[in-house]
């Protein structure tokens, strides 16, 4: 499955920031976004993954695809780490949990509660969720803050796994990942301002 993005322009609080994206993500292949704080790539996520819509453009092949990982971890704090991999599991339609637990390392805490859990623990039971979804698109929001030096060994690991099985992943981070891939830097996509014309002053 081919995620398309065309002549897209998108928006945050009715302020563009974002105009004139196009690329095209293909099974087997990550792309990572780059641009400073505050450029538009959240935003260019959450509208690849239908949670808001664009100013204009098309996003194409994202129709039940897509696995997004936010800057929340969604996970529910008064469930075990297995309670909460079940609960996805079964939301997904998927089988064992086992492959989510030992891609992060997780079956040592799979009874604690993750309200428990330390925040670089919780980001791993956060990314676990990702495993059971069976989604082929991986959408990630800066998915390696909170974690250690070998967490985010094992964050590469699995998307290199996930690559290695026909999906595909847009990544937005700051940091290096050591994953192949292409690199698009959305700072000259960056939105103009609008011109001193196109405002209204009927306000004045
Ligand atoms: N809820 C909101 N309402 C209005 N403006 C917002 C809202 N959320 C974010 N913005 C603004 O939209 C712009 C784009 O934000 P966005 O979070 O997409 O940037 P980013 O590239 O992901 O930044 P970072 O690297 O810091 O995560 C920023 O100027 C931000 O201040």
């Amino acid at each position: 499955m081919s995620l398309s993005v065309t002549d897209l322009t998108i928006a945050r609080g009715g302020v563009p920031v974002l105009e004139g994206l196009r690329f095209a993500l293909t099974p087997g292949h990550a792309m990572i976004l780059r641009g400073p704080n505050g450029i538009g790539k959240t935003t260019l996520l959450r509208t690849v993954a239908g949670l808001q819509p664009p100013v204009s453009g098309t996003v194409t092949g994202a129709d039940d695809t897509i696995a997004y990982a936010g800057h929340s971890d969604g996970i529910k704090p008064t469930l075990t780490v297995s309670e909460n991999l079940r609960f996805w599991a079964s939301v997904f339609g998927a089988g064992s949990i086992e492959p989510a637990l030992n891609a992060y390392d997780l079956a040592g805490l799979a009874d604690r509660h993750a309200g428990n859990l330390s925040a670089g623990q919780k980001r791993r039971l956060g990314l676990s969720r990702l495993v059971v979804t069976g989604r082929p698109i991986w959408v990630l929001d800066e998915p390696t803050v909170s974690l250690d030096v070998k967490a985010v060994e094992m964050f590469a690991d699995a998307v290199r796994a996930h690559l290695g099985q026909g999906g595909s992943a847009l990544i937005a981070t700051h940091i290096k990942l050591g994953l192949e891939g292409d690199v698009l830097d959305v700072g000259p996509f960056k939105a103009k301002p609008p011109e001193i014309d196109d405002f209204d002053g009927g306000f004045l």
